[in-house]
């Protein structure tokens, strides 16, 4: 190992129930708790603690925390309405947009605010995005749907701050129950990014005008490294993966298709054959990825998900499913991870 391998420690994150977050975070030092809660509020700093609620569950029976753990010490601070927590090489950024008639500008400046503070701070390697839409399909005030509105807000604020396509981190861009727009963000100071693509779907950013005025600017997924000569041993994170093949939905109102090719399209993503192009060997499969989401339209396609994910991941792979719209009308069903 090098000595940058043995001193970058890569940041973990663990799901736990909202009440067992005290004793998790008693355990190491906390980046970030994020509640998959019954409510979207400001993101705020609690008891030292970065927190941000989500709007993502029905009842407090189906919420949880994910919590974000790094090695050394953490600070936090609020920079232009976000909030941020950082231990010298990696941060976490939070923030909320206010439900709002267009979002475009709203976006925009949330996130230049984000960009800004990892700037500023030098957290230039920003390598996950996770964002959070409250009626994603509905239309503003001017008859966008909302997902585009905001993926219009997103591709300036890159533009502003010269974000090349192949820069960009993996990202889920998806719906919730309310509360407007929400999003955290993780970077780091000295770690090695690569931006990977699927070699099945077209990048994301490549997308045809059809899906909206600017494309949603996303990576499959990030491989992050100690080094950029370690091609072996990094994290990877997956971005949120649905049923598109090219840049098509594929299986119009047929889950078990859906779900068939999102698990297919993360097993080729993060197989050597599509790493490959990134000279990243990882010996992955499905069996690997853990930390996972998996983000249902309809409740009561939530069991034939379950068994379906639970034939295909490890036994052992932690799992959250929520019920939540999707970022196109037509895909019923999303799904991320990690593989650490
Ligand atoms: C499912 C897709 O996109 C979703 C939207 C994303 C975004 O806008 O950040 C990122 C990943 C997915 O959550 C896709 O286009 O394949």
């Amino acid at each position: 190992m090098t000595q940058a391998q043995q001193t970058v420690k890569l940041p973990s994150s663990a799901f736990t129930g909202l009440t067992e977050v005290s004793e998790v975070a008693a355990t190491g030092n906390v980046l970030g708790v994020i509640n998959y809660t019954t409510e979207c509020t400001d993101p705020r700093v609690e008891n030292g603690l970065l927190t941000l609620d989500l709007h993502m569950a029905a009842d407090l029976g189906e919420a949880f925390a994910e919590v974000w753990t790094t090695a050394r010490p953490v600070e936090t601070g609020e920079h232009h309405g976000v909030v941020y927590a950082h231990d010298g090489e990696y941060l976490l950024v939070a923030g909320r947009i206010a439900p709002t008639g267009r979002y475009t500008e709203d976006t925009r400046a949330a996130y230049v605010a984000a960009l800004d503070l990892m700037d500023g701070l030098g957290y230039k390697n920003c390598f996950r995005m996770w964002n959070f839409l409250n009626d994603i399909n509905g239309d503003n005030a001017e008859g966008l749907e909302i997902y585009r509105d905001f993926c219009k807000g997103r591709a300036e604020a890159f533009e502003l701050f010269h974000f090349g396509d192949k820069e960009v981190p993996s990202a889920t861009g998806i719906g919730s129950l309310g509360g407007g727009i929400a999003f955290y963000f993780l970077a780091s100071r000295s770690a090695a990014l690569t931006s990977v693509e699927n070699s099945k779907q077209m990048a994301a950013y490549h997308y045809p005008r059809q899906y909206g005025p600017r494309p949603p600017k996303f990576a499959r997924a990030t491989y992050l490294a100690g080094t950029h000569t370690d091609r072996r041993s990094g994290q990877i994170y997956v971005a949120g993966t649905a049923s598109i093949r090219g840049h098509e939905t594929l299986h119009d109102g047929d889950v078990v298709a859906q779900v068939k090719l999102s698990l297919d399209n993360i097993e080729h993503l993060v197989s050597d054959e599509n790493l490959a192009d990134y000279e990243i060997v990882r010996g992955n499969s499905l069996l690997d990825v853990d930390n996972i989401k998996v983000y249902v339209r309809h409740r009561a396609d939530i069991p034939t998900v379950k068994k379906m994910c639970e034939e295909r991941f490890s036994p052992n792979a932690r799992i959250q499913y929520l019920n939540v719209d999707v970022c196109r009308a037509d895909l019923l069903v999303e799904i991320e991870g990690i593989i650490a």
